[in-house]
């Protein structure tokens, strides 16, 4: 597990009131850092500008004044230069012109999928477990590996809320010493199409409407549901969409999938078909409906703030990589499940998952724009032992990442971007072009050719070439068909519903009845019911119900099967890295108490966030936020010290006081925190006094509410924490 470092995390909650960081203060200084050496990447510009190469001491110089874009120190950045101090700006001012000009052309288009997310840069150390059937030399037993993540949503636009139900995609660069290799996946290992001609399709049903563009970011409209309801074979996707994987707690509590199945090699030649997958060392978790919708409006940037936050903190954040492993036949069948097809997924208790290493993320981007926007990842960056297979949608990837990326990041010298560098000396043909920042040297960029000596020279085998593995493609008759198949567009889904815990059904019956109330047109929820029914007569039954429509018979009878308790995420005890918990305090609150609980929690690498009426000192502790800007959604658990009474902006005025009600004993905002906290069924407690509790009408005796004395509760809660929620006490009202 990563190691914390506990001094430079954002809120030093253990640390004494004169340490700790003020109410509202920024985790660390804002503005430029310096670049530290070591973080430079490959590339031939540093973090300030400055060319690499140039000597130390005019970097130090030039560092300190600001410059034109051609390096020429500036004596006056604030008026432009006029004809006189009331006259016209002047044609001439060519520095005002560069700086609107640049800035007039700051924005980039945004991806047309995938716009809104957050990265990491990281470390892959591979076990050597995969020895034995692929040769890449990054999963070599102890080999490490640069990695770069990006995790994303799939339907909203760059400035969109982190917490829509969606897809979230989960894509890693490997920057091996054999070149890029992309694992460009998501964290629902099935997906809504089976061939790459239906994308537009799904996509357009996904995005907002044309007419009006809403609604933003979301699933719960009319073109999408009347999409998935005609096209059957999208609801493998769409019900992992409506579960808990939808709404993940974070992104590092998030599984990755490569979704499709690859073949890969080893040095005999041998092949085998894998799936891969992500498992995080902290679980996967979720958070509940209504804490999305509270955190789209209170934290819009709720995924990308814990991810920055929690390496920012030393809560690194991990991933083991793991493998199933099927039989290479060439037929591309497993037991009946045929691997070519995107919208299946091989249960873990059929073929388990085989880690062959572990990916730590310990360093945020320092530039957004340069890092997370600029990464154009593609499923065609291979490394020899790693290949596709003839699954039609991976298919259609291999053409249309770097076919977007032409328009994205303005013509076809992206990879010369430091986030897109390769970590290998690059000897391609390619020239010119709009942005091509390399100076070719040689006369003969062109093969065969004898007036560069005959170079570069191709690679076979032994010199690490990629080479495809050679595949019999039958003799076969060019035609647009899926095989038979793909036609098995229900039996996963019912698989997956029947293989979940009670609470998870409880939560998939709500999201199918919001997404589908959400629609205006009544034949098409009609239609989608009549899916379900394929799916689970139950399941069809109960949304039908809450939305006052009949439940349809099963066209398609959903047949008995095993069910797969691995697809839940329910139970199991978890580590706490990075996880919140917010401490509510009042005047009268003892500071021992809550220096014991803050201590704790800081031992225990929780981060402790004080919560109290106002800012400053409050029972000699720092006040991180105040009842005004806490929000429930920031904390996994809540623990009341003492009565924390109303806040002296929510007493009655002088003139009102005569009339006035007595004030309520705990402040209003309090009560609020700790229903909206029972109602998301995290861990609650109380220390001492259970008043608080009491007024917010919290049940002293339920599952994951502790009180008693500072010692007892941070123990329950920290037992709470490791469990996620107390879900006995789902739907709480
Ligand atoms: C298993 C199916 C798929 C998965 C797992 C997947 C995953 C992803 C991910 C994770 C990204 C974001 C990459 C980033 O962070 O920069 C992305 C972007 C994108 N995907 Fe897919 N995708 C899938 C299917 C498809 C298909 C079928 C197409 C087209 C035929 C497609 C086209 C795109 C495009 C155009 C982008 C934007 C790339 C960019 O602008 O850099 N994807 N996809």
């Amino acid at each position: 597990m990563a190691t914390r470092k506990k001094n430079d995390r954002p809120l030093a909650p253990g640390a004494p009131a004169s340490e700790r960081p003020a109410l509202s203060e920024p985790a660390r200084p804002r503005g430029p850092l310096p670049p530290k050496p070591d973080q430079a990447g490959p590339d031939t510009v540093t973090a300030t500008g400055v060319p690499t190469g140039v000597a130390p001491e005019a970097v130090a110089q030039q560092g300190k004044y600001l410059t034109t874009a051609h390096g020429t120190r500036l004596r006056d950045s604030d008026h432009s230069l006029r004809a006189g101090a009331r006259g016209p700006a002047l044609l001439q001012d060519h520095h005002l012109r560069e700086k609107v000009s640049h800035f007039d052309h700051e924005r980039i288009p945004e991806r047309v999928v995938h716009a809104r997310g957050a990265a990491a840069h990281g470390t892959f150390v591979a076990n050597g477990a995969a020895r034995n059937i692929c040769a890449a030399r990054f999963l070599r037993r102890g080999a490490s590996t640069p990695v770069f993540v990006r995790f994303s949503t799939v339907l909203g636009s760059r400035g969109s809320a982190d917490l829509a139900r969606d897809t979230r995609g989960f894509a890693t660069r490997f920057y091996t010493d054999e070149g890029n290799y992309d694992l460009v996946g998501n964290n629902i290992p099935v997906f809504f199409i089976q061939d790459g001609i239906k994308f537009p399709d799904v996509i357009h049903a996904g995005k907002p409407h044309p007419d009006r563009e809403i609604p933003q970011a979301q699933s719960a409209h009319d073109t999408f549901w009347d999409f998935v309801s005609l096209h059957t074979e999208a609801q493998a996707h769409t019900i992992w969409n409506m579960s808990d994987r939808g709404l993940p707690r974070s992104f590092r509590t998030m599984e990755g999938f490569g979704v499709h199945t690859f073949r890969l090699a080893n040095a005999k030649g041998d092949t085998s078909l894998v799936k891969f997958h992500w498992k995080p060392r902290l679980g996967v978790h979720s958070v509940t409906w209504e804490e999305a919708q509270l955190a789209s409006g209170a934290d819009p940037d709720y995924h990308r703030r814990d991810l920055a936050d929690a390496i920012e903190a030393g809560a690194y954040p991990q991933w083991d990589l793991g493998v199933q492993v099927m039989p290479d036949d060439q037929d591309g069948y497993y037991e009946g499940i045929d691997l070519l097809d995107p919208t299946k997924f091989v249960p873990e208790e059929q073929v388990p998952v085989q880690v062959i290493g572990t990916m730590t993320l310990d360093r945020n981007p320092t530039n957004y724009f340069a890092e997370t926007e600029q990464v154009a990842f593609n499923p065609a960056n291979l490394v020899p032992g790693i290949d596709v297979t003839n699954d039609p949608l991976l298919q259609a990837r291999l053409f249309s990442y770097l076919d977007t990326q032409l328009t994205r990041l303005g013509g076809p010298n992206w990879n010369q971007l430091p986030i897109n560098r390769a970590h290998v000396p690059i000897n391609d043909m390619l020239r010119d072009g709009f942005h091509q920042s390399a100076v070719h040297g040689g006369v003969a960029p062109y093969r065969p050719n004898s007036l560069d000596g005959g170079c570069p020279f191709t690679a076979g085998a032994k010199d690490g070439a990629f080479i495809e593995v050679p595949e019999t493609v039958a003799e076969s008759v060019k035609e647009r068909r899926a095989p038979t198949s793909f036609d098995d567009h229900f039996s996963q889904v019912s698989l997956f519903y029947r293989s979940m815990t009670p609470v998870e059904q409880d939560h998939i019956v709500a999201a199918y009845s919001f997404e589908l109330a959400k629609c205006f047109e009544e034949p098409i929820r009609v239609r989608q019911l009549a899916a379900l029914a394929n799916v689970d007569a139950g399941l069809c039954a109960r949304v039908a119900q809450s939305l006052g429509l009949d439940a349809p018979e099963a066209t398609v009878p959903p047949a008995d099967q095993e069910v797969s308790p691995a697809l839940s995420q329910v139970g199991g005890r978890w580590p706490l890295d990075g996880r919140q918990v917010g401490v509510v305090i009042g005047e009268d609150s003892p500071a021992k108490d809550v220096s014991t609980v803050l201590a704790a929690f800081d031992n225990a690498g929780v981060t402790p966030l004080v919560v109290a009426a106002h800012g400053g000192t409050v029972a000699q502790t720092t006040v991180q936020r105040t009842f005004a800007t806490a929000a429930s959604i920031e904390f996994d658990a809540l623990v009341v010290v003492g009565a924390p009474g109303p806040a002296p902006d929510a007493q009655p005025s002088v003139d009102a006081k005569a009339g006035a009600a007595p004030a309520a004993p705990v402040d209003p905002r309090v009560v609020k925190l700790l229903q909206e906290t029972w109602r998301h069924c995290k861990a609650i407690a109380a220390v001492g006094d259970p008043t608080a509790l009491e007024v917010a009408g919290v049940s002293t005796d339920a599952p994951g509410v502790s009180v008693g004395t500072a010692d007892e509760v941070t123990d329950g809660v920290l037992a709470g924490l490791a469990m996620h929620r107390a879900w006995e006490r789902f739907p709480a009202g």
